[in-house]
């Protein structure tokens, strides 16, 4: 049995991955924490869902919470996930990352836990489609060169507080892995006045913002003539849970390291 912890359980992903963890074989929800100062701190989880007590009181203590659980789940806040990765590191514990919007120093120090001693997997989307996706515009990315243009454009719920999505950054990083360029020096993330023509080599990102929708992708490759599109929608966001706990899982008899969903999934 693989104890889990969930950090920001009261958030929309927190609720469905205690439903995840509830549903799942050979896991057991250990602790679940959210940030000091939250109305739920020390209330029954089952009362502060609206159901029946369940005996596990909802805490703001990171290290008691990894004293409790083997891995802990987290969808929460760059500044809150890394002070977690952190403390997986000095505890030795698995840490699964879902939280996206991480700026470029907050990677280093994930990867500086992941050195020190916490078997962390992160991904910016863990569904099975979309790290298949990801793999799937590497090799067209490849095939077809800068005679394409590549455009990723995103749809997320009005609630998303970053752009681009952290799913359509890990596109765009397969993108530039196929032409076998950085990131960093071809990303377009924003136009907006006169911006001129577009970059040679550029890869574009839009980002649309409303409602209730789960989470869109297209990655287009436009030619002369012609354009390649490839999508995912996700409709469920319990598909992100399944995956995350699928990961947890993976996660609790392995070395210390920084691993991504492809390692999960079996696609490295
Ligand atoms: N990788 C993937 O497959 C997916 C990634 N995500 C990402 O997951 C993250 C969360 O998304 P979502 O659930 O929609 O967001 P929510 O805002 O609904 O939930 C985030 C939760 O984390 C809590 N939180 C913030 N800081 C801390 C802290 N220090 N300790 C404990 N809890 C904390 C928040 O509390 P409060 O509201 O009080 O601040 C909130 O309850 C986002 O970055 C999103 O992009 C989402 C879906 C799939
Ligand atoms: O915030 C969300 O909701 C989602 N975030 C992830 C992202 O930034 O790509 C994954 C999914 O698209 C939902």
């Amino acid at each position: 049995m693989v104890t889990m912890a969930v950090a920001g359980v009261s958030g929309r992903m927190g609720r469905m991955l205690v439903d995840r963890i509830d549903a799942t074989e050979g896991a057991t929800l250990a602790a679940v924490l959210e940030r000091p100062g939250h109305d739920w701190i020390d209330a029954d989880l089952g009362t502060a869902l609206g159901g029946r007590p369940r005996g596990l009181v909802v805490g703001s203590d990171t290290d008691a919470a990894l004293d409790a659980a083997e891995v802990l789940v987290d969808f929460t806040a760059p500044a809150a996930t890394v002070a977690f990765a952190q403390a997986a590191a000095r505890l030795g514990r698995g840490h699964v990352i879902g939280t996206t919007g991480f700026a470029p120093g907050d990677i280093e120090a994930i990867d500086a836990a992941a050195a020190a001693g916490a078997t962390i997997v992160r991904a910016g989307n863990m569904s099975l489609g979309v790290n298949l996706l990801a793999r799937v515009v590497e090799q067209v990315a490849r095939a077809l060169g800068e005679g394409f243009d590549i455009e990723i454009v995103e749809a997320h719920h009005r609630h998303k507080v970053d752009a681009p999505s952290g799913t359509a950054l890990m596109l765009g990083e397969a993108a530039a892995r196929g032409r076998g360029v950085s990131l960093d020096a071809v990303a377009d993330r924003g136009r907006d006045g006169m911006t001129g023509a577009r970059r040679p080599g550029a890869i574009g990102f839009a980002a649309i913002r409303g409602g209730d929708i789960v989470g869109e992708h297209e990655v287009m490759f436009a030619g002369e003539g012609e354009t390649i599109a490839l999508s995912h929608r996700a409709t469920d966001r319990g598909l992100f849970a399944r995956g995350a706990v699928r990961a947890a899982l993976w996660a609790a008899d392995r070395p210390a390291g920084h691993y991504d969903m492809m390692d999960v999934l079996g696609l490295n």
